[in-house]
């Protein structure tokens, strides 16, 4: 048979199955971008700012979007109504993760956050839900006010362009604390060191998360280094060490420190009393969830604060409603306690504007659907990745007027307010919602009002002497922060300078 010939009863034979497939479909795909033969949308896909992309896709395709690459279907959520219905309401079968082979490479193997759903996938949540459950972080109050406190020390101290190590050494000093029972005293302390280092290596890895041609062609990893396409695998490899480090690390310490009997009452030393004999599997378990902790609780919420800052700095007159309110319901003799937050209810509508405004974890983390569903007559294949567009679903204009600028009073009731829900997807969604949510939504609040009330936010000056008004642009990996957050942080009055270094 001729090339021509066998090219040309190929090129039938597939259409012939790709009709019959279709037919057999028991409904249509959810629309989306037009998708080219074998590649799919491949060469489509953005490779920044992906959340604003496929919001702005989905105003021509809707909120539930299909997209194909090679070998894997994708479905963006965009609307919250989308995300609830499937993630929460039929969440038995929207649990699962897709498997990302580079992050496995870096060393996140025993990590929840990318664990499949199933039976370990269990065990580990409830190790996280017994230990950050609502009721159990009322526990970690005093932690995160003494924190808050030596942030705004720290704050005050650091110049205009260096908050980010202030507010990086409150994230870390209170998981550290829950995690391993050690205290933060300075800035080198190994912590620090350890969890600035595997933000940065997420920071390189995110830049493409589950599209590196390793996630595509995981044998890639078995080439030698120099080989085309082995470039994200060597990396990995580059990194292994200091993710690794991150594992062991606190549970050595705990374990050395409980010898001793020195241990003080944390995550770790808790699970390990929890057993009378350590299987090595359960040790490799400890040291991933106790990882994890760093790894999704540290740049999540100095981020957060960051937009905050932010938000401050562009937005000066829900500061100075924010302090009026704080010194008419607490006065100045005093900071802010976690039994003030049903008192502020325009701090409470500033905190929940800033998870709106820019939401952590902009795409969330993909979920993956484990059989064939139909959602409003469209067909979502099994094995399909789910992503919650988080950032899209905030700037809904059917639910936020003015979605794009930072208005706290929108939650407050009519008149003074315009009465819209506060948003609910920040933290994710159904059985994959983040674990710390509480911990880190009292970890923001306690921030967020000790620094109002003891500080004033403005523009930082350039060498001329002019205010820098910082963009309202954010970064757009797995995690989102402002590029420029920078700002000038002082005491209100001499009050508060006194009250925080009593
Ligand atoms: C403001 C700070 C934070 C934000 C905005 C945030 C947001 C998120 C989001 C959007 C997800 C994905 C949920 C989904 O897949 O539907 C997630 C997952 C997760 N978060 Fe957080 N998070 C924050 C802080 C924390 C902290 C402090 C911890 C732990 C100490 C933590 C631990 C986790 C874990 C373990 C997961 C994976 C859960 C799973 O896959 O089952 N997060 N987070």
């Amino acid at each position: 048979m001729s090339s021509t010939l066998l090219i040309g009863f190929t090129g039938a034979a597939l259409l012939v199955l790709w009709t019959m497939k279709r037919r057999l479909q028991p409904a249509p795909l959810p629309p989306g971008p037009r998708r080219a033969p074998l590649i799919g949308n491949l060469l489509q896909m953005p490779h920044d700012k992906a959340p604003l992309v496929f919001h702005e896709w989905a105003g021509t395709y809707g909120d539930v979007m299909y997209l194909k690459l090679p070998g894997m279907s994708i479905v963006v959520l965009d609307s919250l109504q989308a995300a609830e219905d499937l993630l929460e309401k039929r969440s038995a079968i929207y649990s699962d993760r897709p498997i990302f082979p580079l992050y496995e490479l870096f060393g996140w193997t025993s990590t929840l956050t990318m664990m499949p759903y199933g039976k370990k996938f269990t065990q580990y949540r409830q190790m996280h839900h017994a230990y950050l459950n609502r009721q159990r972080c009322l526990d970690y109050h005093p932690i995160q006010l003494d924190e808050a406190r030596t942030l705004v020390k720290n704050l005050w101290l650091a110049a205009p362009d260096e908050k980010q190590r202030a507010l990086g050494r409150f994230a870390t000093g209170i998981v550290t604390q829950l995690v391993s029972g050690h205290r933060i005293e300075s800035d080198d302390d190994i912590y620090l060191r350890m969890t600035d280092m595997v933000a940065e290596s997420l920071t390189r890895a995110e830049q493409a998360p589950g599209a590196t041609a390793i996630d595509f062609f995981p044998f890639l990893k078995y080439f030698p280094s120099w080989f085309p396409g082995t470039y994200y695998a060597n990396m990995a490899r580059e990194w292994y060490p200091t993710v690794r480090e991150l594992h062991t690390f606190p549970v050595e310490e705990v374990k050395k420190q409980r010898k001793e009997g020195i241990a003080r009452p944390s995550f770790v030393l808790e699970q390990l009393e929890a057993v009378e004999s350590m299987t090595e599997e359960y040790e490799e378990d400890l040291r991933g969830n106790a990882a994890v902790m760093f790894a999704a609780g540290e740049s999540t919420t100095w981020g957060t604060i960051s937009v905050f800052l932010l938000a401050m700095v562009l937005y000066p007159e829900c500061q100075r409603k924010a302090q009026e309110e704080i010194n008419a319901i607490i006065g100045n003799t005093r900071l802010p306690e976690f039994h003030d937050r049903d008192s502020l209810p325009y701090v409470e509508a500033l905190c929940r504007e800033v998870y709106r405004w820019n939401p952590g974890v902009p795409l969330a983390l993909p979920h993956r659907c484990i059989q064939d569903d139909i959602y409003r007559g469209m067909l979502i294949p099994k094995g399909t990745i789910v992503f919650p567009n988080i950032k899209g679903m905030t700037l809904s204009p059917k639910i936020y007027s003015d979605p794009t600028d930072f208005i706290p009073e929108r939650y407050l009731p009519r008149p003074l307010g315009r009465d819209e829900p506060y948003f609910t997807g920040h933290f994710g969604f159904g059985r994959r919602i983040c674990t710390g949510q509480h911990l880190a939504d009292n970890s923001v609040w306690i921030a967020i009002a000790t620094i109002l009330a003891s500080c004033r936010i403005t523009n930082a000056m350039d060498e001329n002497d002019v205010k820098i008004v910082p963009p309202t642009t954010m970064t757009y990996g797995l995690m989102s922060h402002p590029v420029d957050f920078r700002c000038v942080v002082e005491p209100r009055t001499p009050e508060y300078k006194f009250l925080l270094e009593e």
